[in-house]
C-alpha cells in the first residue's frame, strides 16, 4: 500500500485564498499588508526564495517592500536597512534572506529586527515567548516552518493528540521550535527532538506516530524505522550529486512511501507550507497593528 499525500501545494493555496479575504477587510479598512525581504549577496537558490515570496504577495494582494544589497554590505549599511524597515509604516512585517554573508553577525541583526515586524517569528523576543508559552494571548509571530507542519497535518484532517512525535534536527528554524509548540495544551503531542548525534535514533523513529525530518541529511529516515502507518514529514533540504549534476534531495527516503500511512512530498509538501506561514504572520502584524 501507498501512503497518502499530505498535499502541501494544495493546501497552500487553500491558506491563501484565506489570506486574500482577510486582506481585503484590512485594506477596505485604510490598512495594506506589506511584506519586506532583505537579500544580501546573490546566491541564486536565495533569489529564487525570495522572488517566491513577492509572487505569494501579489497573489494575495500583500504589498512588497525589496531591498537587495551586494555581497560586500557591511555590518553597518544592513543595520541602517534594518532600522530603515523598523521605520517604514509600508512594512507591516519582513524578513532577513538566510544565509548572510560570513563578514556579517547574524544573531545581532535578527535581534535588531522589531519584534513587532519579525514575519519568520525568529527574534528572541519571539522564540522567548514561545517557549514561555505567552505568544497566544498576544499574538506574537511563531516560526513558519513548524506552523506549516502543524497546519498541513490538521488541514488532512488530522489531530496530534495524543502523538508519539519524533522530530530528527535540532536547527532553530524547526527542529527545535517544534517540541514548544506541540506540546502546548491545544496540540497535546509528545515530542522527542533527535539530532545527528542521537545514538538510538532507529529505535526513537520506529515508535513514532509522527515522524519530522529536519536534519538536512538526505535519506536519513528509512523505510526499515518507520512505523506502518505512520505520518513522515519530509522538512530537509540537500544538494546530493546525481552523475555530473546535482539534485535537491529530501531526508527520507524514497520506499518510505510504502511504509508510511501519510507523506510530505518534497517538493510540494512543507516547503510551500512555510510561505504560506509566512504570508499568514504578514497578515496577522498587519491586523495586530491596525487595533
Ligand atoms: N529568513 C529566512 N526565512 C526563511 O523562511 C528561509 C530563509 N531565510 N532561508 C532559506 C530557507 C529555505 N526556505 C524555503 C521555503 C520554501 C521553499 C519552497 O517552497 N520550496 C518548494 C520548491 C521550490 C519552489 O517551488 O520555489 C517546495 O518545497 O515545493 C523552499 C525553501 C525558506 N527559508
Amino acid at each position: 500500500m501507498k501512503a497518502q499525500l499530505l498535499d502541501g501545494r494544495a493546501t497552500a493555496s487553500a491558506i491563501k485564498a484565506e489570506l486574500k479575504e482577510r486582506v481585503a477587510v484590512l485594506r477596505a479598512s485604510g490598512v495594506t499588508p506589506g511584506l519586506g525581504t532583505v537579500l544580501v549577496g546573490d546566491d541564486p537558490a536565495s533569489r529564487q526564495y525570495v522572488a517566491g515570496k513577492h509572487r505569494d504577495c501579489a497573489e494575495v494582494g500583500i504589498a512588497s517592500i525589496r531591498r537587495d544589497l551586494p555581497a560586500a554590505t557591511t555590518q553597518a549599511e544592513l543595520e541602517a536597512v534594518i532600522d530603515e524597515l523598523n521605520a517604514d509604516p509600508a512594512t507591516t512585517g519582513y524578513i532577513v534572506q538566510l544565509p548572510l554573508p560570513p563578514q556579517i553577525d547574524t544573531d545581532a541583526i535578527l535581534e535588531r529586527v522589531s519584534p513587532d515586524k519579525d514575519a519568520d517569528g525568529l527574534h528572541p523576543t519571539n522564540l522567548g515567548r514561545l517557549l514561555l508559552n505567552v505568544s497566544r494571548p498576544i499574538d506574537s509571530p511563531l516560526p513558519c516552518t513548524p506552523r506549516g507542519v502543524i497546519e498541513l497535518v490538521e488541514r488532512h484532517g488530522m489531530s496530534w493528540s495524543g502523538c508519539d512525535v519524533v522530530v530528527v534536527g535540532r536547527g532553530v528554524t524547526v527542529g527545535r521550535a517544534l517540541g514548544p509548540l506541540l506540546t502546548r495544551r491545544e496540540y497535546n503531542a509528545t515530542v522527542t527532538l533527535t539530532h545527528t548525534g542521537t545514538v538510538d535514533l532507529a529505535e526513537h523513529l520506529r515508535r513514532a506516530d509522527v515522524i519530522v525530518a529536519a536534519a538536512g541529511v538526505a535519506g536519513i529516515v528509512t523505510a526499515e524505522n518507520v512505523k506502518p502507518g505512520a505520518i513522515v514529514l519530509d522538512v530537509g533540504v540537500s544538494r546530493v550529486a546525481d552523475g555530473d549534476r546535482s539534485r535537491i534531495a529530501g531526508d527520507v527516503a524514497p520506499d518510505v512511501a510504502e511504509v508510511a500511512g501519510w507523506i510530505s512530498p518534497n517538493p510540494g509538501g512543507v516547503g510551500p507550507m512555510t510561505r504560506a506561514m509566512l504570508l499568514s504572520n504578514v497578515v496577522d502584524l498587519a491586523e495586530r497593528a491596525a487595533h
